[in-house]
């Protein structure tokens, strides 16, 4: 029997639509893996209600198949789903790194990303590993044709979580299918001063390569309270503030010092709105973790 930890991931930051990610050092989701002839599935925790245990559907499915490996799961959902906060990453990115030492495949970290990747497919009809690639690698990755590349970074975060969901499914259909030139200069301008804060753990430059102007306004619509939200958290010493994966939760990076304060602004902020939140003072962490086995 193995117990892994995998961590929350944050995909986007804004400027890297499918791209960018980063490890949250929580929450996270506990996943356990026993050998089994016939795969079955048991979700516990946030939100496991809404969550099917059928392989077919459950993310982890696709990851057994991937990897040949049947096996008993059991998820202790610590990321709530339809969060942006890769839940059913989370949950993926744990299975892989769990039953490939389960039945000794030899596969490396890097190898796995793509195989739990498999799992996005499931969800949101979209092999995307911009959540999976950091949730088993850590630090702040890089995901495109050429691969994934990790770096480690230390950033202080703010995920702010309102009590309201949205499917990844749903927020991919707003996504524009062009955009003009002139936003593209930006967002490349912006990915690229993103990238250089990330390797200098620098809350400034992290922040102010987080907007975005082709995807984010429009993912930002389906979020009520969330031009509220941003404001409060820039008032309150936020470095950058944008929709985290496909949202609902906000992200705000931060200085060290200011997390608590941005994250009381940014559930007044929703707050004001009418709607309940949980904000997580976090930061970007490691990948999934061996607990047992
Ligand atoms: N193991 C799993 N954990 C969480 N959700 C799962 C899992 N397996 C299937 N799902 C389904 O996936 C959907 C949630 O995934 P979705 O990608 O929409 O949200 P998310 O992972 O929190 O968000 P994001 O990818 O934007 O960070 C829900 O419909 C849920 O039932
Ligand atoms: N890149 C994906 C991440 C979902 O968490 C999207 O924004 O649809």
């Amino acid at each position: 029997m193995i117990t892994v930890r995998a961590p929350a991931t944050s995909a986007n930051l804004g400027s890297g639509f499918d791209v960018f990610g980063a490890a949250l050092s929580r929450p996270a989701d506990v996943v356990t893996v026993e050998k089994a002839d016939r795969t079955t599935i048991e979700v516990t925790g946030v939100g496991a209600q809404y969550i099917p245990e059928d392989p077919e559907k459950n993310t982890v499915g696709a990851v057994v198949e991937a990897l040949d490996a049947p096996a008993h799961i059991h998820i202790d959902k610590g990321v709530r789903p339809a969060s942006g906060l890769g839940s059913s990453a989370a949950s993926a990115a744990g299975a892989a790194v769990a039953l490939n030492r389960l039945y000794d495949r030899g596969l490396s970290r890097t190898e796995l990303v793509p195989i739990a990747a498999e799992g996005e497919v499931v969800v949101s009809g979209v092999a995307h590993a911009d959540n999976v690639a950091p949730s088993i690698l850590g630090g702040f990755t890089i995901t495109s044709t050429h691969g994934t590349r990790a770096v480690s970074a230390d950033v202080p975060l703010v995920a702010c979580l309102p009590d309201v969901a949205v499917s990844t499914r749903d927020a991919r259909r707003v996504v524009p299918d062009t955009a003009p030139m002139e936003a593209l200069v930006e967002t490349v301008g912006n990915a690229a001063t993103l990238t250089v804060g990330m390797c200098r753990s620098d809350p400034d430059l992290v922040g102010a390569g987080m907007d975005d102007p082709v995807v984010t306004p429009e993912r930002a619509r389906l979020i009520t309270g969330y031009d509220d939200v941003r404001e409060a958290a820039f008032a309150a010493g936020a470095t950058g503030v944008t929709v985290s994966g496909a949202g609902p939760a906000v992200i705000a990076a931060c200085r060290d010092g200011d997390r608590r304060r941005v994250a009381a602004a940014m559930l007044d902020g929703f707050a004001d709105a009418g709607i309940d939140a949980r904000a997580y003072q976090t930061r970007i962490g490691e990948g999934t973790t061996v607990l047992r086995g």
